[in-house]
């Protein structure tokens, strides 16, 4: 089987996200969690691939490497283009990993230049005159600047990536995107010529997305968010109507959430207000020793088997800052993220079908703890947050893996209480 398109994902609700994008273009998409093996087998007639990677807040060395295994993986199986999936938000250090990573592929391929753009318009992040915005606010003063890991203060997204790579980075700017295909190809040519190699377009609409992915459709590697990738998959020839998958969903039906992004919270207290069972995990006394997953077991046993439960670590910026204080940024996150997982291959065990994880590091933990390594993308809950369906690992388990800011505030009671 011959893919059309192959994509990189630096974390694994990225990963679900590009997916959906690609399905909304009329590709059939296969989601690969973790490094593919030379054994790892795609579901029959897909187009495109994403696979997966926990790369983003990993060493630099470490993301580059597995990027690179990830990109052979897709070549052997045909692709000849490859996307490079970061955040909307272009979440990263000033170390990395998106420059590090683009450079990486593009120097695996030869290539001379490559196409950038992060905006998602669905999610109401615009790029213009190189400025990413998160709705009616720059990123630098949107809610992102707190963010766990990647604190985002700064929106100019020349001089963001101009930090991670010792190339040249330049804008293309709007009015050239809204003069078309044509203007795009010879702005990113005349660019090239002129010594630079990462060329960072602005986008406010998905129609400007569409210009750029049609603009970059002989570009070996493209890089940015999944609004650009839809462009692109637009942009391929007719793959015929989007393989929709909607396989049985029904059963136990559990959140579990490690995101303390703003959106993951208000649909915390929506979930809440709706008189849902929920429970907070204390993350400290987890560290202290007590058997706060035991706890967590004993409170679902009882909980009335038809209601959807919540379990979250999910935090406000002041209490994260309390227990990161006290733990350390990286021994927080690890512990939450593995009482998380752990708790997911509880609950599965005890006969969870549907499975809503809120984070993309916290999906991370939670797929690797189930061992589910690849799912087929099936039909969005809200825009990029599609379920998807673990074919060959637990029976069909339905997974819906979402980023921290994605949904809208009632996406937890609205996704569980619909059964097929
Ligand atoms: N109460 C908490 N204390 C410390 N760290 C936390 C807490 N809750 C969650 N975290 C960590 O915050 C990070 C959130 O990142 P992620 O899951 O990617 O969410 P998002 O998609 O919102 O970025 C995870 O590493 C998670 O383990
Ligand atoms: O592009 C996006 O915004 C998302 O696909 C994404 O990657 C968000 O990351 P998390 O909030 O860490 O899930």
């Amino acid at each position: 089987m011959t893919l059309r398109i192959g994509c990189i994902a630096d974390d694994f609700t990225g990963g679900t996200d590009v997916a959906a994008a690609f399905r909304r273009a009329g590709l059939r998409t296969a989601l690969v969690f973790g490094a593919p093996e030379d054994t790892t087998a795609l579901p029959a007639g897909c187009d495109a691939a994403v696979v997966a990677l926990k790369s983003r807040s990993t060493p630099v060395d470490e993301a580059v490497a597995d990027s690179l295994a990830a990109q052979r993986w897709l070549w052997s199986r045909g692709a000849a283009q490859v996307y490079f999936k970061y955040c909307s938000t272009f979440d990263s250090t000033p170390q990395g990993n998106i420059g590090p990573v683009t450079d990486a592929l593009m120097d695996a391929v030869g290539a001379g230049v490559t196409l950038h753009c992060p905006a998602s318009p669905p999610n109401g992040r615009t790029v213009y005159q190189g400025h990413l915005f998160v709705h009616d606010q720059l990123l630098s003063d949107s809610p992102l600047r707190h963010h766990p890991l990647n604190p985002m203060t700064d929106s100019a997204l020349v001089r963001l990536l101009s930090a991670q790579t010792r190339h040249h980075v330049a804008l293309l700017d709007w009015s050239t995107v809204r003069r078309g295909v044509a203007a795009v190809r010879d702005a990113v040519v005349a660019h090239q010529q002129s010594g630079v190699r990462h060329v960072i377009a602005d986008a406010l609409t998905d129609e400007d997305l569409a210009v750029l992915g049609a603009a970059a459709l002989e570009l070996p590697v493209v890089a940015g968010a999944a609004g650009l990738a839809e462009g692109l998959g637009h942009a391929y020839p007719a793959a015929g109507p989007a393989a929709a998958e909607t396989l049985p969903r029904d059963g136990r039906a559990a959140v579990l959430a490690g995101s303390c992004s703003a959106r993951t919270l208000e649909q915390i207290a929506q979930f809440y207000a709706a008189g849902l069972p929920s429970l907070h995990l204390d993350v400290l006394a987890a560290a202290t020793g007590r058997d706060v997953i035991g706890e967590a077991l004993a409170w679902n046993d009882e909980q009335d088997p038809d209601l959807p439960v919540l379990i979250y670590a999910s935090a406000s910026s002041d209490e994260l800052a309390a227990v990161q204080a006290q733990l350390g940024v990286a021994e927080a996150a690890a512990r939450v993220e593995e009482l998380l997982g752990t708790l997911a291959a509880h609950l599965v065990e005890r006969g969870v079908r549907r499975l809503l994880v809120a984070g993309g590091e916290t999906s991370g933990a939670v797929t690797t703890a189930l061992g589910v390594r690849a799912v087929l993308v099936g039909e969005e809950a809200d825009p990029g947050v599609p379920w998807t369906y673990a074919t060959t690992e637990h029976d069909g388990l339905a997974l819906m893996l979402k980023s921290g800011n994605f949904g809208a505030p009632d996406l937890f009671v609205r996704a569980l209480a619909e059964t097929e």
